[in-house]
């Protein structure tokens, strides 16, 4: 659960990373250690990852997109779909208040204080990541979406253009996530219902990420390596500014998006109701010299003491059960690790 939001406290607005990135330099509590330094222009192709055109679903070319599908969680745990029926104009309507939002002065993008904590709702930057012990290149805006009664609307722009986007977009997050759910059930061989039963009430995350230009992105990382931690996730990117990249057998891949396209990936809830069948993937962002990056990450989290197992019917002698997990110890795991090196949103 998200816990509310701490009483409203000065903002250091030159901590944040915006601000840093004006200045020119890069301070040192972003660089990072040299083995955890990206190959930011990576020569490998990201042709592979599929583009999966979702109209195919509901025509005769439906056997052939699902198994498309399935080979794609199997290959890469990431696929773009295209023709999604996500609403356009919802879409825009998004883009353009997002756009909005992040050009509104500190204060008034986080109207209740920058935000604490990594479940906390609301508007801060990145934290110190444990592995690396460097800050990640970006700010973000994080609310619960899902269920409606734990949206903290403090913590959200007084604006009433911008909580209608973020609630009409969020709907279609929802619908998108349960088809594909529905297609990931199907394709384990399970009832088409399978996976969204087993991960119970949608606790729906949005988070927009922000990556200001970097002076030098080979010394720092926009989001720093790691695995979605619920059920499955629907990215979008909001320009052509390449970023994101995926790991398979040791290398990097950068995801060129397909116009318009969703950017899916199997997550850790999901990976552990398929028995590992599919694998949530590590991925990271890398910053870009010249050009700010804008994505926006809908996550199909689960309610907290949601326990997740694996499938009975995936259980097999040589595929013996993974251990079940409680999604807030899992969750959890992420906070612990970070305060071990000390937690702070602004330092
Ligand atoms: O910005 C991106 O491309 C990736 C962001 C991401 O992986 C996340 O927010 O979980
Ligand atoms: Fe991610």
């Amino acid at each position: 659960m998200a816990p509310a939001m701490p009483p409203a406290e000065k903002l250091s607005e030159s901590d944040l990373v915006e601000k840093i990135s004006k200045g020119g330099g890069i301070p040192e509590k972003f660089i990072l250690p040299k083995e955890h330094r990206p190959e930011v222009q990576l020569t490998r192709s990201s042709d592979e990852i599929p583009v999966i055109d979702m109209a195919g679903l509901d025509d005769q070319r439906r056997e052939k997109t699902l198994a498309q599908i399935h080979k794609a969680c199997l290959e890469w745990g990431f696929f773009q779909v295209i023709n999604h029926g996500v609403d356009e104009t919802v879409m825009e309507y998004m883009k353009e208040q997002v756009e909005t939002f992040l050009s509104l002065p500190v204060h008034e993008r986080a109207p209740g204080g920058i935000r604490k904590g990594v479940t906390s709702q609301g508007y801060g930057t990145g934290y110190v990541k444990p592995d690396t012990g460097a800050r990640d290149w970006r700010d973000y805006f994080l609310l619960r979406t899902y269920p409606e009664s734990m949206r903290d609307y403090e913590t959200w722009p007084n604006r009433q253009s911008f909580r209608d986007a973020i609630s009409k977009y969020t709907l279609e997050m929802k619908k998108l996530g349960e088809r594909l759910l529905e297609c990931l059930s199907i394709n384990l061989g399970l009832s088409p219902n399978y996976l969204k039963e087993a991960l119970g009430e949608l606790h729906q995350d949005l988070l927009i990420n922000h990556y200001p230009p970097c002076p030098d992105p080979s010394v720092a990382i926009g989001a720093n390596k790691h695995t979605d931690l619920g059920g499955v996730t629907c990215l979008w990117q909001l320009d052509d500014v390449v970023g994101l990249q995926v790991l398979k057998d040791g290398e990097w891949y950068p995801v060129t998006p397909a116009p318009g396209a969703y950017i899916i990936n199997v997550a850790d809830m999901v990976e552990l109701a398929s028995n590992g069948i599919y694998k949530s993937i590590q991925h990271r962002a890398v910053v870009n010299p010249a050009k700010r990056r804008i994505s926006i990450a809908a996550f199909y989290d689960l309610h907290p003491d949601a326990v997740v197992k694996p499938a009975p019917e995936l259980v097999k002698a040589d595929r013996p059960a993974l251990p079940s997990v409680r999604f807030c110890d899992h969750a959890m795991k992420l906070a612990i690790e970070t305060d071990k090196v000390g937690m702070k949103v602004l330092d």
